[in-house]
């Protein structure tokens, strides 16, 4: 089945066409990466696969519903999840906490009720799930400001994932983080694929081939190439707009 289904997305600034005539499918299970070059347009487009942004013209439908016209609130409720290219934990709350205020919306309680997590039992054991899941266990207790870039990239995966998603879309996870911290990402990666569906912006190129199923390259707004990795590295069009010559 397919999880998520583009349609002739656009979208422009101004003069500036930064989505043109986008169409994706991204099978269900799978992990879809989008590459391409800075300011190519990813991070609009998955502004408006998750509903933060209105496309001008096109579809997009999650699971066969067409979820166009709705809000990023409610498409979360449906089951897809974004993670940001910009660290979004709370850093003066513990770890545990960061995630169960993602429980807690989800099961749509208000902040008036938020008690610490370590309270309450059920919001405790879905939020120790989901670090168990990222690997952050023995963080729970720590400030999410006291841990590490890598490890709060982790975070935001176990914040996403505590809403219990169908589809993840992450925006950049391995930017800003060390070698072992991004090796750390990619077999987290590689564990949570074939459990959900996952679309993964990505600029790491040796995670992308490592991690995706199937890869699109989005150029100037325009998606250039579909398909898996062996057919990408070879593709002359993507070699000359991104990967250069010498990819190999
Ligand atoms: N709200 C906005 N108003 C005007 N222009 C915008 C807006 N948001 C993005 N842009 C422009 O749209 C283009 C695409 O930006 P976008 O951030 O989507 O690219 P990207 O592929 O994610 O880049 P990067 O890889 O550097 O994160 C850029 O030229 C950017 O300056």
């Amino acid at each position: 089945m397919t999880a998520l289904s583009v349609r002739n997305l656009r979208k422009s600034f101004g003069a500036l066409q930064v989505t043109d005539d986008v169409n994706l499918d991204v099978t269900e299970g799978s992990l879809h990466a989008l590459i391409g070059p800075n300011g190519a347009g990813k991070t609009t487009l998955i502004h408006q696969l998750c509903g933060q942004l209105g496309p001008d013209d096109g579809t997009v439908s999650f699971f066969g519903t067409d979820v166009t016209d709705l809000d990023m609130p409610h498409r979360a409720r449906l089951g897809l999840a974004r993670s940001f290219q910009i660290t979004s934990v709370l850093p003066r709350f513990t770890v545990r906490d960061n995630v169960a205020l993602a429980v807690q919306a989800r099961s749509g309680s208000s902040f008036r009720f938020f008690r610490p997590a370590k309270h309450e039992r059920a919001l405790n054991d879905q939020s120790m799930a989901a670090l168990t899941d990222v690997g952050l266990t023995d963080r729970a207790n720590d400030l999410a400001g006291a841990l590490s870039h890598g490890e709060q990239r982790q975070l935001e995966i176990a914040i996403a994932l505590a809403t219990r998603p169908r589809m993840l879309l992450l925006d950049e996870p391995l930017a800003g983080t060390g070698p072992e911290e991004a090796d750390a990402l990619v077999d987290l990666l590689l564990k949570l694929k074939g459990q959900l569906s996952i679309l993964l912006v990505e600029h790491d190129m040796n995670a992308v081939f490592a991690l995706a199923d199937k890869i699109s390259v989005l150029v100037y707004g325009r998606l250039i190439a579909t398909g898996p990795g062996a057919d990408i590295r070879r593709n002359r069009e993507v070699r000359e707009a991104y990967l250069g010559e010498d990819a190999s």
